[in-house]
């Protein structure tokens, strides 16, 4: 376990950290590196936020800020410029830098258990985001028994994400994993999916079933989209998680129950919230810790990844590889299904494939192919825009400008900032995209 360490122009404070460090078990380098995480250990300033976003690489090398003497203003720039923690250095240092140590040492952990355990390897992915949001749900997982809200598009793989944590929490992966999709949930009966009833309680009650609350204890009980839960069985969702008691529909008699609870949501509960159809406090207690999973706008590397992941399940030994022709095209379609429609894509190229070592772009769904061989660039809202602009009065230079500047930024938040994702998509060198995005923020 490497770690580097920085105390620029303080060695006797380095020494101190390295020490405990080392006395832990991390090999200790004076140089960084974006191998492994690291520690800064410095006085606060105005510069601060820039080394930080420097060294952490934009948060992609996990770098724990240590800082002498006053304690920051403002931590949340810190965090916000790529720190994953920030901590204050205590009298002589060596408390601090045990927690510190800690934490570094519960991220080797984590990243093995994300790299390579048994079961995060039915999430397949590699790319910096898909990463970020794995390594945050197996600590999650893991190391915590906090309710858990999995948030992120449609088909973003949520349900295998809650899947995931139930087989990682040392404590419930023995007991069930329960779902419920709250899509479903009636509200006049309140609810006898979650509750269970007695025979008899209501009409069609012929017999008493156990509901998911039930069913769960001991285990993981998932609620599938929990934005949807009726108003009327919200407040009585908290009080079971209050009170780990429960009565079934009919019933007199209180049952205990534990689970975890794990919510998936691909709305905007805070806006809910707003709107006044969520309750606030139910809304804090589900949402102790929230996992956001990236679209796979925003994890385009992982697309052959997971195309060749589906191949294998869907085409027996020998599976056949992807044309690079075949490649390409994937790589350059919208999935606003994301996940779950690549996946579609790949079970309909699986099926016209009749042997071979590859598959070839004859093997695309025939509309996939006429849209490859004639592409049709959607100009319809683009032509309006152009319409407005030019009634506005701007010339034929700013607009083009204006477009190449768009164009730039929306490829770069599609590929989380990737300067070389984003210039392959737009067909420019890596450097024509750094210099205009170096060009729109000196404007
Ligand atoms: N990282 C991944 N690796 C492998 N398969 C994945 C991954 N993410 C999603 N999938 C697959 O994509 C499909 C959709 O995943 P899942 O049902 O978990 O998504 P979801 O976000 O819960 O969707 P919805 O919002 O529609 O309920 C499933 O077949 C799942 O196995």
């Amino acid at each position: 376990m490497r770690a580097w360490l920085l105390a620029p122009g303080d060695p006797s404070r380095w020494k101190v950290a390295s020490d405990v460090l080392g006395s832990r078990g991390l090999d200790v380098v004076a140089e960084a590196s974006g191998d492994c995480p690291g520690v800064l250990i410095t006085r606060a300033c105005g510069r601060l936020p820039g080394m930080i976003a420097e060294l952490s690489d934009n948060g992609r090398v996990r770098v724990v800020v240590v800082v002498v003497g006053e304690p920051v203003a403002d931590p949340w720039e810190l965090l916000g410029a790529g720190a994953s923690d920030v901590l204050p250095w205590s009298t002589n240092g060596v408390e601090t830098m045990h927690t510190v140590a800690a934490r570094i040492q519960r991220w080797f952990q984590v990243d093995r258990l994300a790299r390579a355990g048994p079961v995060t390897s039915r999430m397949v992915g590699r790319s910096p985001a898909w990463m970020s949001a794995l390594r945050w749900l197996v600590e999650v997982a893991r190391y915590s028994d906090a309710s858990v809200l999995v948030a992120g598009e449609s088909g973003t793989g949520k349900e295998l994400a809650a899947r995931l944590i139930h087989a990682l929490d040392p404590q419930r992966a023995k007991g069930k994993f329960v779902v419920v999709d709250c899509t479903t949930i009636m509200e006049s009966l309140s609810g006898p999916e979650l509750f269970g009833h007695e025979r008899g309680a209501f009409t069609g009650a012929h017999i008493a079933r156990r509901g998911a609350f039930g069913e769960a204890d001991g285990g993981v009980l998932f609620l599938d989209e929990i934005g949807e839960l009726p108003p009327s069985l919200q407040p009585e969702l908290l009080r079971v998680l209050q009170e780990r008691a429960f009565k079934a529909i009919g019933s007199q008699k209180w049952e205990r129950t534990d689970f975890r609870l794990v919510c998936a949501t691909n709305q905007d509960l805070s806006a809910l919230e707003r709107a006044g159809r969520f309750r606030r406090d139910l809304l804090f207690r589900l949402s102790a810790a929230t996992v956001r999973l990236p679209s796979l706008r925003e994890r385009i590397d992982d697309i052959p990844l997971l195309a060749r992941h589906f191949l294998r399940q869907l085409v027996a030994d020998p599976t056949p590889g992807l044309d690079p022709a075949v490649e390409r095209f994937l790589l350059s379609r919208a999935y606003p299904g994301n996940v779950r429609e690549l996946r579609q894509l790949v079970t309909q190229i699986a099926i016209r494939h009749v042997g071979g070592p590859l598959i070839t772009a004859g093997m695309l769904p025939d509309e996939e192919r006429v849209a490859e061989l004639c592409p049709a660039p959607r100009t319809e809202g683009l032509a309006e825009s152009v319409r407005q602009a030019l009634e506005d009065g701007l010339d034929l230079r700013t607009l083009k400008s204006t477009v190449a500047d768009l164009a730039v930024s929306t490829a770069l938040t599609a590929t989380g900032g990737n300067v070389i994702q984003a210039a392959k998509r737009l067909g420019v060198t890596a450097r024509a995209v750094q210099l205009r995005r170096a060009g729109e923020q000196t404007r």
